[in-house]
């Protein structure tokens, strides 16, 4: 803490990722920054200039006096946001704020809290600052790695299709149901071991979800009663679904319904350890890929400030 210079709680610093979305970023960035302008907000602001950097911007904006912070970009940009707060130690975590504006592909987090998807309109709910105290959660790999993640995280074919992604996103938002469809055809399901509250479940599983809020994957729900402050990770293993069992329940992909389903099972607790037999399978955070094998998942509890609708 000693080495904060001015604390600035005014103040708000933009950290933008011209490389999200499909869009036209200086078009959207000359909207943005009229609109700031206009409004007459004081701000600074910074580029991201490679993946992850952000990492690096927030906890320089934070080390500089900063409290408030806006991510410009899509899923992967607010989660490298959360990631450097969650990181840093100059301050803590809940006395810093964050607020969305939506150019990603998938831009699922601010689907939970009905922002919109426009630049205007989600600016106009900014500045509002009517916000919750949401919960992080943070995953352990086998290497110690620690990945703080804001909206929904799981192994097995999700993380497989996070990966499959990469190189489908120019597409925009169609590339998930690509993904999805490539997954279903060439992803091989493996034994998984989860360990929590005293409880073991050994299963052929698909994919098993790990939420704080609702929405992944471009829309769908694969978490059951989200409450993104209640403490509690969102468990959902999805057991032996096959291809054709997803084919049918498309549409409970997307209005959550398939946590009915009984290949699915859901839970809730505060840590939980989930150990593929196959150390090959992907494990992905708010869409960003993290790595392969094992994880532990843990709660920290009503950590950061998200400006919402
Ligand atoms: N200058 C950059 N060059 C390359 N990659 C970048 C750059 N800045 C950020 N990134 C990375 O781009 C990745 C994708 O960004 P983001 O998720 O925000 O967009 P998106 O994939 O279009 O949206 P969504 O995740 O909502 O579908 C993130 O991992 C981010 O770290």
């Amino acid at each position: 803490m000693s080495h904060i210079d001015k604390i600035n709680t005014n103040s708000w610093f933009v950290i933008a990722n011209s490389t999200s979305g499909n869009g036209d970023f200086s078009k959207q960035w000359k909207e943005i920054q009229q609109y700031l302008k206009h409004k007459k907000i004081d701000y600074s602001f910074a580029f991201t200039k490679f993946s992850k950097h952000e990492v690096d911007l927030v906890q320089n904006a934070i080390k500089k006096g900063f409290r408030n912070i806006i991510s410009v970009g899509g899923d992967g940009t607010l989660h490298n946001v959360v990631h450097g707060i969650m990181l840093q130690r100059y301050v803590k975590t809940s006395e810093l704020t964050i607020g969305v504006i939506p150019l990603g592909t998938g831009n699922d987090w601010i689907k939970t809290y009905n922002i919109p998807n426009h630049i205007e309109k989600s600016m106009e709910i900014i500045f509002r600052k009517n916000t919750i105290l949401q919960d992080i959660g943070v995953l352990k790999t086998a290497d110690n790695n620690l990945t703080y993640f804001n909206n929904v995280a799981g192994l097995g074919y999700d993380g497989y299709i996070v990966n499959k992604l990469k190189t489908l996103k120019k597409f925009g938002a169609i590339s998930y149901l690509l993904a999805g469809i490539y997954g279903l055809l060439f992803y091989k399901k493996s034994i998984f071991k989860i360990i929590f509250d005293n409880k073991v479940i050994e299963t052929n599983c698909l994919m098993t979800i790990i939420g704080i809020c609702k929405f992944s994957g471009g829309g769908m729900q694969f978490t059951e009663n989200v409450k993104p402050n209640d403490g509690l990770l969102d468990i959902t293993v999805a057991k032996n679904l096959t291809f054709l069992d997803l084919v049918f329940n498309l549409p409970k992909l997307y209005s959550g319904k398939i946590t009915h389903h009984k290949k699915v099972a859901t839970y809730k607790t505060k840590k939980i350890a989930i150990i593929p037999q196959n150390s090959k399978t992907f494990i992905q955070a708010d869409g960003e890929l993290v790595g392969t094998g094992a994880i532990t998942a843990e709660i920290v509890e009503k950590a950061i400030n998200f400006i919402i609708n």
